[in-house]
């Protein structure tokens, strides 16, 4: 399969979830020509959906990736499908991310990371952004940049899928700490503060993990971090704002519009953090909010409160 043999040719894609970033990775590439196929579960049987596709890209919420990708495997694939995962979230039960139950899942396929900061609104209002795809199979990530590449949307490629994929999905959980920040109007140094010990805090989850350090400060690490720490639209930033706000998480939850993965993120990051004994004092306290154990002042100042150290242990 080679980058050059589709490059002009248009090619079926099936979307697996029609939430908010399916659709509107859908629309980008129907607006490109390409013959896309949504499958959401009130909508076609999947099966429908899934023949003769040359790419299969999911963007179901983490709960229903291991799920959705058992449903997947019954039906004949060609040996030369593609698999895309747009999901930002990690498996409660292995800590996995959604890229490596896929590729459990199918073996022999490529498959590709798709993420950056891509609040979804924005894009489905045609405003213009870039992404990253990441792959371990170069060719299958030129395939997918061609996909999705326009005036509109730019995309990278990159060859460390687990950085890009643990960018999007690790930046969720800073995203609800900014919005508490927000929320109880600590300023913008807070902020700048804030944001830039979440992202050391991802470098050092991520390098544990086996990511590199600059994909972290590419875009789908820091660029994220920047969209979605500082944007209204962002529901996980939203959870944080509201919690700030004295709301409950049951109620803010409630009242939010599709999924906030940093929630669930947040637990299985503060598992594994616990196994691996990785240091992560914010990651902690949002935890500690969520299970409501502190108020957000109380957070506040047991990140302020903490020994005081260098900034780096070089
Ligand atoms: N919105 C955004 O701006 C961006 C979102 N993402 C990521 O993409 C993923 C989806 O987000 P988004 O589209 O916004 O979320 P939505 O809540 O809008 O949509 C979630 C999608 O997942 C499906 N789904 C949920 N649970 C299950 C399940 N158990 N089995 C099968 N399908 C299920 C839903 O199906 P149904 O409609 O049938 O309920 C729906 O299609 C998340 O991981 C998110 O972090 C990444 C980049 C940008
Ligand atoms: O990942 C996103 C933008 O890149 C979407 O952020 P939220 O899931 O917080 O809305």
């Amino acid at each position: 399969m080679s980058e050059q043999m589709y490059s002009n040719s248009k090619l079926s894609v099936a979307i697996l979830g029609a939430g908010a970033w399916g659709a509107s990775l859908a629309n980008l590439a129907a607006a490109n020509g390409h013959q896309v196929r949504v499958w959401s579960r009130q909508g076609s049987q999947i099966q429908a959906v899934l023949k003769d596709v040359q790419i299969v890209l999911s963007a179901i919420s983490m709960i229903g990736v291991r799920d959705v990708a058992s449903q997947v495997q019954s039906f004949p694939l060609s040996p030369e499908t593609i698999f895309v995962t747009a999901t930002k979230g990690l498996d409660p039960q292995t800590t996995c991310t959604p890229s490596q139950i896929w590729q459990t899942v199918f073996p022999n396929h490529a498959v590709v990371v798709l993420s950056g900061p891509n609040l979804s609104k924005e894009i489905q209002m045609e405003l213009p952004a870039a992404t990253v795809v990441a792959s371990n199979i170069p060719t299958a990530a030129e395939i997918v940049q061609l996909v999705f590449s326009s005036g509109r949307f730019r995309v990278y490629t990159n060859p460390d899928p687990l950085g890009v994929e643990l960018g999007g999905t690790l930046k969720n959980v800073i995203a609800i700490a900014a919005g508490v920040c927000d929320g109880l109007q600590l300023g913008t140094n807070a902020k700048a503060a804030l944001v830039t010990r979440g992202l050391t805090e991802m470098v050092r989850i991520g390098n544990n993990w086996g990511a590199k350090t600059e994909t972290f400060y590419g875009l789908s690490g820091l660029g994220d971090l920047l969209a979605t720490c500082n944007s209204p639209l962002s529901r996980n930033y939203q959870v944080g704002y509201q919690l700030a706000g004295g709301k409950s998480l049951t109620e803010t939850l409630a009242n939010l519009q599709g999924t906030a993965e940093g929630v669930n993120t947040c637990q299985v990051l503060m598992q594994r953090a616990k196994q691996q004994n990785i240091p992560v004092p914010i990651t902690e306290q949002v935890y500690r909010l969520l299970q409501g154990e502190v108020t957000p002042r109380q957070a506040l100042d047991e990140l302020m409160l903490r020994d005081i150290k260098p900034e780096y242990n070089y």
